[in-house]
């Protein structure tokens, strides 16, 4: 077997993956190997973020034309260009090439490695023949791929997951969703829009999106069944069963009729639909993995430290970003770590102290943001008011409705609502939750005054320009009892 030596080796060419051997060696002459056995870019740009974000936007834009007089007249006869849509999303994921991202890796000093890694001894990562060493550290940056719960005939129906939904080709009639969380929503929001008549979401809690403030959750679904779509709370699916099964391969509808025996929420217990979306979570990319070799679990997240160090291994070399860690399933927080992870292992390297907050990623811990791309979009930041009461956080909370004149300009039918979590003793936003149509570039001021701290006094001196939908800032301000008086 051919032995190889990198100063850094990153398992997983996805954009934590990517980062981290980016910071790792930059401005030095440092070398890192990035191995990846799909595609580099990952699950997000392939199969995630990109392409789902490719094909909310037009539902967005179409919504937001629909309820626009001047406009609305123009549009309202016609629905989705299905096959435009379709090709403007296949131009976001380069239809699955990933030649141009090799290329930023090659001009940034990165050797791509294509094929399966896996740990075989300390610093060490075989890859088929190639036996590969490392000088200073080896990063985990696997992700996660989508769970399928082991239910009596689901996994033989092979039901659509994350990646069907995200590249469909076809559009199934009837389509069952299994899950309330961010994928079910997101998904039955554009495949409800490109064609998909009959969606019906079953979801075994009693509400969507559960890791955000319940309103946010509220609003959403009134959207998707004022649009039509089905939603089963406590619906949990017992079994599914296909005659006609056929991989047709990824987003097309995979045979014929699928019958889901359905039970809890009192309703039809058998649903027949064309095709079954899961989105039912995600499983960490750690199985074969061979962290049995260095005295991990063999399978799960892999738990690190503040510098992204994975704990219970001696000599800090080894590291994981990204999902892998499970600490925030987020492309923007995978980055992040990846940011401190580089600057760790290049500290390290060169012998320097990890002084300062550039080599701890404390936002990790209650400082996440997360744009949910539905309809109403959600963006929050930090903690819900529930997160910070069971931290034991004494808060003040303030929820307004987005009624302000940037809002009604934005769209006739605008709705949306927003609330701070505010720490009592050290009058600052703890978190910050905002719904409505574009609120997604909303929510970055709410994590600068999040992570700097801001006192809610000198927020009284931010001023929200006008008309736009940011003056909800002063509604909140003004809503709080003791706000700027
Ligand atoms: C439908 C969907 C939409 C999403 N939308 C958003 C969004 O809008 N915004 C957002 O912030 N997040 C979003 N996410 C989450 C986001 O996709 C993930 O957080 C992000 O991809 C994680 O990046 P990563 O680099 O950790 O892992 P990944 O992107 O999963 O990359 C891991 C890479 O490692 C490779 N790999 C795994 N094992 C090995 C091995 N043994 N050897 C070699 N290579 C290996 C894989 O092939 C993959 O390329 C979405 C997720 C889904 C499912
Ligand atoms: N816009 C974004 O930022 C974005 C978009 C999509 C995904 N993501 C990320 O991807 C991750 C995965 O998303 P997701 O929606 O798959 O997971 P999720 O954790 O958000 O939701 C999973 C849903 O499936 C349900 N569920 C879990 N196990 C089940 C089972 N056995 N049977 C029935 N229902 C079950 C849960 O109750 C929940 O409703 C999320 O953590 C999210 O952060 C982010």
């Amino acid at each position: 077997m051919a032995s190889e030596e990198f100063d850094v080796i990153v398992i997983g060419g996805g954009p934590a993956g990517e980062n981290a051997a980016a910071y790792a060696i930059a401005g030095s002459n440092r070398t890192a190997a990035l191995v990846e056995h799909q595609l580099v870019g990952g699950e997000c740009s392939y199969w995630a973020c990109m392409p789902s974000k490719a094909l909310l936007r037009p539902v967005e834009v179409l919504g937001t034309a629909r309820h626009m007089p001047g406009v609305e007249e123009k549009v309202n006869a016609y629905g989705l260009d299905t096959e435009a849509v379709l090709a403007r999303r296949d131009e976001f994921t380069h239809n699955l090439d990933d030649s141009s991202q090799v290329l930023w890796a090659d001009s940034v000093g990165i050797d791509v490695i294509r094929g399966s890694a896996r740990i075989t001894g300390v610093r060490e990562v075989t890859v088929g023949e190639r036996v590969l060493r490392a000088r200073h550290a080896v990063v985990l940056a696997t992700g996660t791929t989508a769970s399928v719960p082991d239910l009596p005939g689901l996994r033989a129906a092979l039901p659509w997951t994350s990646r069907d939904a995200t590249n469909v080709r076809e559009v199934p009639k009837r389509l069952a969703v299994v899950g309330g969380g961010v994928v079910a929503c997101e998904a039955a929001t554009w495949l409800h829009e490109l064609g998909a008549d009959e969606v019906t979401l079953l979801v075994r809690g009693s509400a969507l999106l559960e890791r955000t403030e319940p309103f946010a959750g509220e609003m959403v679904a009134e959207k998707l069944r004022k649009h039509g779509v089905n939603i089963r709370f406590g619906a949990s699916l017992q079994s599914a069963a296909r005659p006609d099964v056929a991989d047709t391969g990824v987003g097309r509808v995979h045979g014929g009729p699928v019958t889901l025996s359905v039970s809890g929420d009192g309703s039809d217990p058998e649903l027949t639909v064309d095709e079954v979306l899961v989105a039912a979570g995600r499983t960490p990319a750690t199985a074969g993995l061979g962290l049995d070799q260095v005295g991990l679990p063999d399978h799960g997240y892999v738990t690190v430290d503040d510098h992204l160090t994975v704990t219970g291994v001696d000599g800090d070399w080894l590291y994981a970003v990204g999902d892998v860690n499970g600490r925030a399933l987020l492309t923007h927080m995978g980055k992040y770590q990846a940011r401190v992870c580089g600057d760790v292992i290049a500290a390290r390297a060169e012998g320097r102290p990890l002084d300062g907050s550039r080599f701890v990623a404390s936002a990790d811990h209650g400082q996440v943001p997360q744009v949910v791309f539905t309809t109403p979009e959600v963006a929050a930041v930090g903690l819900t008011e529930s997160q910070a009461r069971a931290d034991g956080v004494d808060v003040d909370v303030v929820a307004v409705d987005i009624d302000v004149a940037g809002a009604a300009l934005s769209r006739d039918d605008y709705s949306g609502r927003a609330s701070l979590v505010i720490d009592r003793a050290s009058d600052t936003i703890v978190g910050a939750t905002f719904v409505g149509s574009g609120v997604a570039e909303l929510v970055h001021a709410a994590t600068v005054a999040v992570v700097g701290k801001v006192p809610l006094e000198s927020l009284w001196h931010a001023v929200p320009s006008y008309p736009t939908v940011s003056e909800v800032w002063l509604r909140l301000l003004e809503a709080r009892p003791t706000a700027g008086r």
